[in-house]
């Protein structure tokens, strides 16, 4: 019995990794080509057992219908992909086609490619513009921290009830307790931490997985 996380070492990081399913060829060559290519951006991608867990956790909802906010190169993309159904579908939305170009070599590779639709433009436009009867069974909100509440308002109503929402980085890497920093990314995460905690819309929790992950139920 234990009240609080354990603390991860590199070590102990390491051990829970090697004990989840393990990464396949396609994440991993991803993870290598993106390195080579964008080393000074490489670090935005999820890591290997928040990838595992998205695509439990699609697969376990029976989600059908689901959207990113935050593609890059499509790491977080293809686990989402991989646990919807033959006709699921994810719109997957960023900004930049640099990026996304190798996102879309990748959906290919991983037989995935027929269930995404990219759009390329400011996500809160592409979110905005939706027809108003779209629904969606999962988000997944991974973009500039300062949008977070912006994207989250614009998603929430759109999220079936017992539908789900996660948000990535909102730990801030423990810079969210530091008063010393009040940079704007810090300081969107906090407002958005806030922000999700005060919606009585939906049941959050915030999990120690990665630099913290918001799950987040709409209730019924
Ligand atoms: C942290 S990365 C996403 C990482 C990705 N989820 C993965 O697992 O590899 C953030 C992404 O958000 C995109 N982005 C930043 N501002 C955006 C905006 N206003 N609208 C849409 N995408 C945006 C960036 O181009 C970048 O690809």
């Amino acid at each position: 019995m234990t009240r609080a996380t354990e603390a991860l070492t590199p070590e102990l990081y390491e051990y829970l990794v090697a004990h989840g399913a393990p990464v396949d060829e396609v994440l991993t060559d991803l993870v290598e080509e993106t390195a080579r290519l964008f080393p000074d951006s490489a670090i935005m991608q999820i890591g290997p057992e928040q990838g595992t867990f998205m695509t439990l956790l699609t697969r376990l909802m029976g989600a059908r219908d689901a959207v990113e906010v935050g593609t890059f190169t499509g790491y977080s993309s293809i686990c989402i992909a991989r646990g919807l159904p033959a006709d699921g579908t994810l719109l997957a939305c960023d900004v930049s086609d640099e990026w996304t170009s190798v996102a879309r070599r990748y959906w290919e590779r991983a037989g995935v490619a027929p269930k995404v639709t990219l759009k390329l433009a400011p996500a809160l436009e592409t979110l905005r513009t939706l027809p108003a009867e779209t629904r969606f069974d999962l988000a997944f909100i991974d973009a500039d921290k300062e949008g977070y509440v912006g994207y989250w308002d614009e998603l929430v109503p759109r999220i079936r009830p017992g539908g789900a929402l996660l948000v990535d980085n909102t730990l801030s890497h423990g810079r969210v307790i530091d008063p010393a920093v009040t940079d704007s990314p810090v300081q969107g995460i906090r407002d958005f931490n806030d922000h999700a905690l005060a919606d009585t819309r939906v049941e959050p929790v915030l999990l120690p997985i990665g630099d913290g992950l918001t799950l987040a139920r709409k209730k019924a």
